[in-house]
């Protein structure tokens, strides 16, 4: 059945999920705030700011108004960068017309507050307003998506109901969606990737090569497990898509937004001039902070993480950061593992 959807955020991640909804034949309301990319997309069917070359489908509108877009709308993407996520919640409040089903896309982790973005979103909006929320999250280049190319994703949500609607509206030929009842460990997965993304791009920045970026590719994980399973997730979710999928697909393509900004880093580019030149949300720079908050809250050891701090904020030269990486007192592999598993160490080791 087709119903009229809400996309909020006409970025990158926001156009290219419109046009996933649109294929599959919702009437899609697209809402920025910035007039001209309205108007582009109105009349041309096109977002070249942020998707060039790609012609979006003819019913997708996009509006400036958020009360045009959420007029009896029942589920609402929003797809903007997570510091914006609480000012646009309160902005649903004020305009929504019925109770509405929140699917978040976002990948970050509120620094200070240290809460997660369904956490967040449940704070701004009031349970007469808020039905649900849902967490897309997963290997998924908005560039790649827009081409129509192969890609899997899964949601989350504490309503299974709720999941497997949101399931339906984006399945489709070149768009796969699981489910995952473990929401936690889905944000936490995605959030974090973006801390391995940027360290992967600052080795290949550097020089260093591909056994240096499987070694953060898996050490990361290690780390991201870690924290996640002390934060209550379920240790699986970092074996899927929202965990080694995401972080695979972030540290080695060319389209990511966290490994490009990693990568001028590590040339040598100070992180103010690296920000200025994306042009575009880089997550991993403020998920860096709340991670580093969250290790020492949880107790939980995260070197490559801690190391990607002292780089971006206390000025570390990368290579002295990899070097400190590398010269860590001596340990055994498992031990994590066995620790996220929850396992008889003495069984096992
Ligand atoms: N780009 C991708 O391929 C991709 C894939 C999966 C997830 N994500 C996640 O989706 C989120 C958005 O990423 P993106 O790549 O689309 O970012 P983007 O920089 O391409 O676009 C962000 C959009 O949000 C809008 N925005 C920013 N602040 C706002 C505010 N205060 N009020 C209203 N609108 C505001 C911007 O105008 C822009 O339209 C991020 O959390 C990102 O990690 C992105
Ligand atoms: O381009 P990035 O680094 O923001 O990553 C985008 C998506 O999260 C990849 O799944």
């Amino acid at each position: 059945m087709t119903e009229k959807i809400a996309v909020l955020g006409a970025g990158s991640w926001g156009t290219a999920l419109a046009l996933v909804l649109a294929d599959n034949r919702h009437d899609v309301f697209l809402w920025t705030e910035n007039e001209e990319r309205v108007n582009e997309i109105n009349m041309t069917h096109m977002n070249s700011r942020y998707l060039p070359n790609i012609k979006l489908p003819e019913n997708i509108t996009s509006t400036t108004s958020l009360e045009e877009a959420l007029v009896d709308v029942g589920v609402v993407v929003l797809a903007v960068p997570t510091k914006a996520i609480r000012e646009v919640a309160a902005e649903v409040v004020k305009a929504a017309t019925t109770p509405v089903t929140i699917v978040h896309v976002s990948k970050g982790i509120e620094p200070d507050s240290l809460l997660r973005i369904s956490e967040m979103i449940e704070q701004e909006i009031p349970a007469n307003v808020l039905r649900d929320v849902v967490v897309l999250s997963g290997p998924s280049h908005a560039e790649e998506v827009s081409l129509r190319h192969p890609t899997t994703v899964t949601v989350s949500s504490k309503s299974s109901e709720a999941a497997g609607k949101i399931q339906d509206l984006f399945m489709n030929q070149h768009f796969r969606v699981y489910t995952n009842p473990d929401i936690i460990g889905v944000e936490i997965g995605g959030a974090l990737k973006n801390i391995i993304a940027l360290a992967a791009g600052i080795s290949d920045g550097i020089g260093y090569g591909d056994n240096a970026k499987a070694a953060l590719i898996t050490r990361g994980l290690a780390e991201i497990a870690r924290l996640g399973t002390k934060m209550g997730a379920n240790p699986l979710t970092f074996s899927g898509l929202a965990g080694i999928g995401d972080l695979i697909v972030t540290c080695t393509s060319v389209h990511s937004r966290n490994w490009r900004a990693g990568n001028m880093l590590g040339k040598g580019q100070n992180l103010a001039e690296v920000l200025e030149n994306m042009g575009m949300v880089v997550e991993g720079v403020r998920t860096t902070k709340a991670a580093h908050q969250l290790s020492a809250k949880y107790d939980v050891q995260m070197p490559i993480t801690n190391a990607l701090y002292n780089i971006l904020f206390k000025q570390q030269d990368p290579k002295k950061a990899v070097d400190e990486l590398m010269a860590r007192v001596k340990k055994h592999e498992l031990e994590d593992l066995i620790n996220v598993l929850g396992a008889k160490q003495d069984e096992l080791l």
